[in-house]
């Protein structure tokens, strides 16, 4: 198999005794779009917060391999090192700047990535346009570049977020939950969008989702958290097919859309 992007061993982390995440394990291939799905209060966003740096777990490693091909733990990193060694995150704590257009939002973000000293009112406005609106093509966004994006719809929103979050180049991007608050057309053309990032650009995807049925169509391979443990991991029709996973879901009161609509867990 090639080298792994990211390599979780052990992952643990409990708040006041409640284990939150239990020894997970798992690794990412170049280029995968990974799932994490469980019921609420799995332990996924407990997870991200601990690849991201925003958590420090209290045991396991997280080994990360950037863009230079050398291998870095990250925990004991700061969530600012993390960002700039490549692991992006989307949608949970992204900064926007509803004044500004969305193609200086962009380049914002290509400012800081470039670790430029920036003049917001003078250098933004013709530092790395063109690269924004590339940017801004890839997400399906070129036309709205010069509108401001405090008057975005949600789902352009969402789009100027991912221009934003592949500004930083990416080698790894966590998406929580990236089609929250979307209308079922707008989710499946954002994760159509990612599927084809992730197969253009090769950058590798870890993502979390309560639609099953985005999940089961879009994803490379689905983990399924409960109660902060691993339950299973495999393909879209490994893991629909588990029992132990049909017994957590069926469980939350959810049964997977076979076709039949959404399926979201309680
Ligand atoms: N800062 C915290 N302090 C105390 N307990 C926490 C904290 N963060 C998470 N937890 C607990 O850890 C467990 C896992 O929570 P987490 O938010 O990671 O789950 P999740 O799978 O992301 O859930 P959701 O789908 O609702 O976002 C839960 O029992 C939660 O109450």
């Amino acid at each position: 198999m090639t080298e792994a992007v990211l390599e979780v061993s052990n992952l643990s982390k409990s708040f006041g005794g409640v284990d939150a995440v239990r020894d997970v394990s798992f690794a990412l291939a170049p280029g995968e779009l990974l799932a994490m799905i469980g019921p609420n209060g799995a332990g996924k966003t407990t997870c991200f917060n601990m690849i991201s740096g925003q958590l420090s777990p209290n045991r396991g490693s997280i080994a990360f391999r950037g863009a230079d091909g050398e291998r870095r733990e990250l925990v004991g990193l700061r969530p600012r090192e993390i960002w700039r060694l490549g692991v992006g995150r989307t949608f949970q704590i992204t900064a926007t700047y509803p004044s500004m257009t969305v193609a200086e939002n962009v380049q914002m973000a290509l400012i800081s990535h470039n670790r430029r000293i920036f003049n917001p009112t003078r250098l933004a406005r013709a530092l790395y346009r063109d690269r924004a609106l590339e940017l801004l093509e890839t997400v399906g966004m070129a036309e709205q570049a010069d509108r401001a994006a405090s008057i975005l719809a949600y789902g352009d929103l969402k789009r100027m977020e991912l221009a934003i979050a592949l500004a930083n180049e990416p080698r790894l991007l966590l998406m929580d939950e990236p089609t929250a608050g979307m209308a079922p057309q707008e989710r499946i053309e954002l994760m159509k969008l990612t599927a084809g990032i992730v197969r253009d650009q090769g950058v590798s995807v870890l993502f979390t989702e309560h639609d099953v049925d985005v999940v089961f169509a879009h994803s490379h391979r689905v983990m399924v958290l409960a109660r902060g443990q691993l339950i299973a991991q495999g393909t879209a029709e490994e893991v629909r097919a588990d029992p132990h996973v049909q017994e957590v879901y069926l469980g939350g009161g959810t049964t997977f859309g076979h076709g039949a609509g959404e399926a979201e867990h309680v």
